[in-house]
């Protein structure tokens, strides 16, 4: 049956990161997808300066307002990037959108090498502390693990930081599954730790030289489209991590494009969706 999803995270005008990316890759798995969009910006906040930021926390309210009276409620739900005040609001609304047992995917999407991104400070951090225990499935990366546990000697530990990391997300949040991603090894590698229950599984691929804004997003939306497939995490991660693969494989062959630009993974998609749609027969028989 055709899952009913919901993604919230805002969208930026220009530059391909968030809703822009994670929407047509959602849609494509053949989902019923739903936006509920927390801010509007001109582009992300990665580099272009200026960026414009509508706040729209007082137009989601009035979006779920309407849902409400519609009786919509979401099989799953996605969020990303939020701002302050969309998270909040979502802190106190989403179980209101959602079915019993739905699958609620957070990226708690903050910051990365150490650094909060521009426009989020200790507040947003600890806003962030208290919508996660809302997850079924967290996905930060290391610094964004080490700023949900304040410690911040985690962010270039490797994988035994990361393994530190998720069992203590566990304890300390409650949440059943964690995927720390972008983890780089010294040997030109890059893997994403995660757990099924109390085992801790890794997951390895090549590393490229380069950085994309965006990442971070494209792997979050193929883990939920993964998910919603039921796919176990560790082969929607690994089905995720090859999207990127193809996607970055690609943009390095192209020196002309902007490095603001998030990727584009239109050639990775077919391939993609065979993997997940045949990974679920695949489960399903097991
Ligand atoms: N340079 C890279 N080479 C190969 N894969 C990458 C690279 N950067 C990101 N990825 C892939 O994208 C995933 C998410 O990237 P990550 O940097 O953790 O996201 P973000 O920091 O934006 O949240 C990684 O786990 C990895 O699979
Ligand atoms: C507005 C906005 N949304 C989304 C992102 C993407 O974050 P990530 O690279 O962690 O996927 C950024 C990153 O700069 C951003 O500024």
């Amino acid at each position: 049956m055709q899952k009913n999803i919901l993604v919230s995270q805002d969208l930026s005008c220009y530059g391909q990161v968030s809703l822009q990316s994670a929407l047509p890759l959602l849609s494509s798995s053949g989902a019923n997808v739903s936006v509920l969009p927390t801010a509007l910006l001109s582009t992300h906040t990665g580099g272009f300066k200026d960026n414009t930021y509508l706040d729209l926390t007082s137009e989601m309210a009035a979006i779920v307002s309407h849902w409400q009276k519609l009786d919509l409620h979401f099989d799953g739900a996605y969020l990303g990037y939020l701002g302050l005040s969309p998270l909040q609001y979502l802190y106190k609304n989403l179980s209101t959108l959602l079915k019993n047992n739905a699958l609620v995917l957070i990226d708690p999407v903050m910051g990365d090498n150490g650094q909060l991104y521009s426009g989020f400070d200790e507040t947003y951090v600890t806003a962030m502390k208290k919508i996660v225990s809302q997850a079924q499935i967290l996905t930060p990366n290391l610094t964004e693990a080490a700023f949900l546990l304040d410690e911040p000697d985690l962010i270039t530990g490797g994988i035994p930081a990361a393994k530190i990391a998720l069992d203590k997300l566990r304890e300390q949040y409650q949440i059943p599954t964690i995927l720390i991603t972008g983890i780089a090894l010294t040997d030109q590698q890059i893997a994403v730790v995660g757990n099924n229950g109390k085992q801790i599984w890794t997951e390895i691929r090549p590393r490229f030289p380069t950085s994309h804004f965006g990442t971070g997003d494209i792997f979050a939306a193929a883990l939920f489209t993964g998910l919603m497939y039921d796919l176990s995490a560790k082969k929607a991660c690994s089905a995720a991590m090859d999207l990127l693969q193809t996607a970055i494989l690609q943009r390095q062959k192209s020196t002309d494009i902007d490095a603001r630009i998030g990727l584009n993974y239109s050639v990775a998609l077919p391939d993609f969706l065979n993997h997940i749609t045949q990974g679920e027969k695949h489960d399903k028989r097991q």
